[in-house]
């Protein structure tokens, strides 16, 4: 068969986070608009950032003007890099304690003088829109309803709106973090629309990751490390979601730096029949799912 026949049979579909963000967004304007013409109360997220991490601030930015586009009230509250823990409990409580605050979150990474794992636990778990509360984490492993972590739940979504055959394939999964990998082999595991694979979750330990991932139907990367995968690593035909994105130094660009995937994008994607490309394509997703969470927050459907 001619090669560039054999060519068109794979066309390699690009996942757009970006586009399907913004019709998930335009889904949550319009339920805003439906809750505040019945009198009812705008939701509401807040985001706290400790210090001035170039990442975290352009993240959190993009969570405040995501609020303004679905109609959410937000507030940041920024503080300086050497706050205490202390001073951040006292916020965190604050934040419970607010009526008017539907959710919040707090940029993860935290500086190194903070025990992030005391600071995520005394976030209250009906208004942790992350999903990083253990006892939300829990709720997610015994399907009871609550709010999936960020990330994972923006993945579910793409697979869902592309319409993506997840039931008895086989998933691998690199990278075993407390808000990726983890929860991503719970949901791909589990009995769910989105689910009912094979899950392998391979990590730094694994004896031999190629083999692995060569392996898979669908190969999610998250270990974060710029262009990490490499096409020898894929079978033909792969999905795959990359949900890295590291800065990486470029003169070329007016930043100084360009966004870079956990995947080598250009030799793996044409062996691939979904991709989601970096930036545009998880990043999205998972401030998209924020807003879902908070949404879900607002209505009363608490975790
Ligand atoms: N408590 C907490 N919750 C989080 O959800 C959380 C966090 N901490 N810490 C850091 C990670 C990372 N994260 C991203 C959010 C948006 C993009 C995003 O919008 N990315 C754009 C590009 C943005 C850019 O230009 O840098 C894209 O991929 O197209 C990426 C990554 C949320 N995180």
């Amino acid at each position: 068969m001619p090669h560039s026949i054999k060519k068109l049979d794979q066309a390699m579909q690009l996942i757009d986070g970006k586009a399907t963000s913004k019709a998930i967004k335009l889904e949550i304007k319009d339920k805003v608009e439906e809750i505040t013409k019945n009198g009812g109360k705008r939701p509401h997220l807040a985001a706290v950032l400790v210090g001035n991490d170039g990442a975290s601030q352009t993240y959190v930015n993009s969570k405040v003007k995501s609020c303004e586009e679905v109609g959410f009230e937000s507030t940041l509250i920024r503080l300086e890099e050497d706050t205490t823990e202390e001073k951040l409990l006292e916020v965190v409580a604050q934040l419970n304690n607010d009526a008017a605050v539907d959710g919040f979150i707090v940029q993860l990474p935290l500086p190194k003088h903070i025990d992030e794992k005391k600071v995520t636990e005394a976030i209250d778990p009906n208004k942790d829109v992350d999903g990083f509360h253990p006892t939300n984490l829990g709720k997610m492993l015994l399907d009871l309803p609550t709010y999936l972590p960020a990330t994972p739940y923006g993945i579910i979504q793409l697979l869902e709106r592309y319409n993506i055959e997840t039931s008895g394939k086989k998933c691998v999964i690199i990278g075993r973090s407390h808000i990726v990998g983890s929860p991503m082999s719970v949901l791909m595991a589990r009995n769910s629309k989105v689910g009912n694979c094979t899950v392998t979750l391979t990590h730094s330990r694994t004896k031999d990751l190629a083999a692995e991932t060569r392996e898979a139907d669908i190969l999610i990367v998250a270990l974060g490390r710029a262009e990490f995968v490499t096409a020898d690593m894929v079978k033909e035909g792969t999905v795959i979601v990359d949900v890295g994105i590291t800065r990486v130094k470029d003169d070329s660009k007016k930043s100084g730096f360009a966004l870079k995937g956990d995947v080598k994008f250009d030799e793996v994607a044409p062996k691939a029949s979904f991709i989601t490309p970096v930036p545009g394509g998880v990043g999205p997703m998972t401030v998209c799912s924020l807003m879902m969470n908070t949404l879900q927050a607002a209505e009363g459907k608490k975790a």
